[in-house]
């Protein structure tokens, strides 16, 4: 069964010229696969992402997830952007709790998720603290723990460590790699740096520049879990120059 379906899949925003954003691509992600699309800037990987979310519609295709087409924005679908959108004036507690509470589910239920998923993104100490008092990595992890909380299966993330150091960046991606093993949500996740991917990513899909389209679907074969130390070996090593070929090639 597969937890997102994309077949033939266009995208075409209007305008004078149109712009053809993403042309006949095809997807298919199993429940707790962790994915990355890489590509250049531009390829259409945010607009793939954003369709995906519901936040735009196809121009033409089948988009589907849990074998539902796919309209709207909804709670199954958790979305992180580069910045963490957090409400300033609440606390960590009061914005990872906010959607279950707005959505109306039993207080118990959500309060204990929060509670879970705050440890899990080891934020359980800063319950009380606001966004402007944490980090740019912790407020991530806050965005993390809230779409977590809300009952997020698939997680759609848009290059939401492009913005950090490189420690701070590696910090997550260990962050995000342990919850992915802890709780195996489908992941799609974007991003241009090919290290990033392959350090994540069972699949990479490399996607080429305007139209977007999938140039190459890439199974990643590191074991897991994941430790930084398979970056720096001879696997890794090789699949990176294979992508970066790839990419050479095609992008002349
Ligand atoms: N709302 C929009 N209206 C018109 N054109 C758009 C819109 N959003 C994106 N585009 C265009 O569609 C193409 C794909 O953009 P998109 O942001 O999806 O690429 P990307 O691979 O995510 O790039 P980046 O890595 O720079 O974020 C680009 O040519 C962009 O200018």
């Amino acid at each position: 069964m597969s937890n997102i379906t994309v077949q033939d899949l266009c995208k075409t925003y209007p305008g004078q010229p149109p712009v053809k954003a993403l042309d006949h691509i095809d997807l298919d992600v199993p429940p707790g696969e962790f994915v990355a699309l890489l590509g250049p800037s531009g390829c259409g990987k945010s607009t793939l992402l954003n369709l995906i979310a519901g936040f735009e519609l196809p121009s033409s295709g089948v988009l589907q997830v849990n074998q539902q087409a796919v309209h709207a924005p909804g709670p199954e679908r958790g979305v992180v952007f580069q910045e963490a959108a957090l409400f300033p004036w609440l606390t960590v507690w009061e914005n990872v709790i906010f959607g279950p509470q707005m959505q109306g589910l039993p207080k118990a239920e959500y309060e204990e998720r929060a509670n879970e998923m705050l440890s899990i993104v080891g934020l359980h100490d800063f319950k009380n603290h606001l966004p402007v008092q944490l980090s740019g990595g912790m407020r991530q992890r806050v965005g993390i723990a809230r779409i977590l909380t809300l009952g997020s299966r698939v997680l759609l993330m848009d290059e939401p460590f492009g913005a950090l150091d490189a420690q701070t960046r590696l910090t997550m991606q260990e962050l995000l790699l342990s919850v992915w093993q802890k709780l195996k949500p489908t992941i799609i996740f974007v991003t241009h740096d090919i290290d990033e991917a392959i350090f994540l990513a069972s699949t990479i899909y490399v996607m080429s520049a305007r139209p977007g389209r999938i140039q190459s679907k890439i199974n990643v074969p590191l074991a897991r879990p994941r430790t930084v130390a398979d970056t720096a070996s001879e696997a890794f090593s090789a699949m990176k120059l294979d992508i970066l070929n790839l990419i050479r090639h095609t992008h002349g």
